[in-house]
């Protein structure tokens, strides 16, 4: 997504809604701008798009809550305002989901979770499948667990993350300014809105701060951080005012609104050279010819009744090749079961994979997401 015109081509969307936006000035939940944000998602969720909202303000919730009037420096006491803070999250989104028929689900991760390859799967698996049930998953950090997070606490990043992990289209950080200035505009009110900027303009570096607000935590810095990674997949990121009137639409549609920091590569590269970067190869697939013509021709996933023999001892999420009969790579990609989990279920069809193990993780071997043709 190179021009703002893309967007409308836009399916998968991560929003992300910042603490400085949620919390009127730390009185608790902004409940009139909640069910507004809601009320867009529901409708953009109505036309088929699929969304994922990031949402911070499980601490300023909590603080209100317990009636708090400091953020505390403890990270303990951080880490019990967010849980009893997150509770008051969910029901507000879920109380406003339900007047628009729409099921919501919690989804609380660590960095944690999105680095380690078999959690990362898993986390994958989940939010899919909640999408393809039309559910609207509400994410936030699992601040009980975390800890050096929670002191950084920037959501922004976990936004990126989850956009890396589903390939999303399109990143909309929402937050107290209208994107991102060429200063701090609470310092210079004369600083002028950048309209766009490559993700790799090192001028950006320059022209980002601290957050000031006292609620909000990385202020624009983390959100420039967090449009470079999202920049990994592919994904295109816009920093808009959530308070801008049907602001998520409208950036869909391609209205000027906010900063558009462009990504620098297209989505099926940033996946190849994701895969080729960082990870070694665990071990290979030997393929039917049938199997090798639907990888190569009709990027199809990797089914178990194509694999003839498996070599090596990797695990859930490693990285295999999958070699043809005359033992060239067709592709590689992340497998979903191990080698022993693999050995019992190759050359047979998907529906056997209970009987044979006693539990199903995927239909795929390899899903074609996570597969990338040589
Ligand atoms: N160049 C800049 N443009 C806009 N805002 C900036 C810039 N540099 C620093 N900021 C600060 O970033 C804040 C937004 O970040 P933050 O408070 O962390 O919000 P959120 O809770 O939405 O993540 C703004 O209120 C502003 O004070
Ligand atoms: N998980 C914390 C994160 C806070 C946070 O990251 O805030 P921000 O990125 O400034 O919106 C919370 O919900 O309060």
């Amino acid at each position: 997504m190179q021009n703002r015109t893309d967007f409308t081509r836009a399916r998968r969307i991560i929003v992300k809604i910042g603490s400085s936006l949620l919390t009127e000035g730390g009185r608790g939940l902004d409940m009139p701008a909640i069910s507004d944000w809601v009320g867009q998602v529901a409708a953009l969720r109505h036309q088929g798009k699929e969304i994922l909202l990031v949402s911070s303000g499980s601490v300023a919730e909590g603080m209100c809550r317990l009636g708090w009037k400091a953020r505390p420096h403890s990270l303990h006491a951080l880490q019990a305002a967010a849980a009893v803070g997150q509770m008051g999250l969910i029901q507000t989104y879920e109380s406003q989901f339900q007047r628009h028929n729409l099921h919501t689900a919690q989804v609380l991760l660590t960095h944690d979770d999105l680095s380690d390859r078999q959690r990362y799967l898993n986390a994958r698996s989940t939010l899919l499948t909640l999408l393809e049930l039309g559910v609207v998953p509400v994410i936030n950090e699992n601040d009980t667990v975390a800890n050096e997070e929670i002191r950084f606490g920037d959501n922004d990043t976990l936004a990126a993350l989850v956009a890396n992990l589903l390939e999303a289209d399109l990143l909309i950080i929402l937050t107290d300014q209208k994107g991102l200035y060429e200063r701090d505009p609470t310092l210079d009110p004369t600083a002028q809105l950048v309209h766009q900027a490559s993700i790799n303009d090192a001028r950006l570096g320059e022209m980002v701060g601290e957050s000031r607000s006292g609620l909000g935590r990385g202020g624009m810095i983390t959100k420039l951080r967090a449009a470079r990674l999202a920049s990994r997949s592919g994904t295109a990121t816009v920093v808009a005012s959530g308070r801008e009137a049907n602001v998520m639409a409208r950036v869909i549609s391609g209205e000027e609104l906010g900063t558009f920091l462009v990504p620098d590569v297209s989505p099926m590269l940033a996946r190849k050279r994701w895969l080729a970067g960082q990870l070694k190869l665990k071990g290979k697939l030997h393929l039917d010819d049938g199997a090798a013509r639907v990888l190569r021709e009709d990027g199809k996933s990797l089914l178990p009744i194509g694999v003839t023999a498996v070599d090596g001892d990797f695990h859930r999420g490693d990285l295999v090749a999958c070699v043809d009969m005359s033992g060239n790579e067709v592709a590689r990609g992340l497998v979903n079961y191990g080698a022993d989990e693999t050995r019992l279920i190759m050359r047979q069809p998907s529906s056997r994979i209970e009987q044979l193990l006693g539990y199903v993780d995927e239909p795929e071997l390899i899903h074609r997401d996570n597969l990338v043709l040589a």
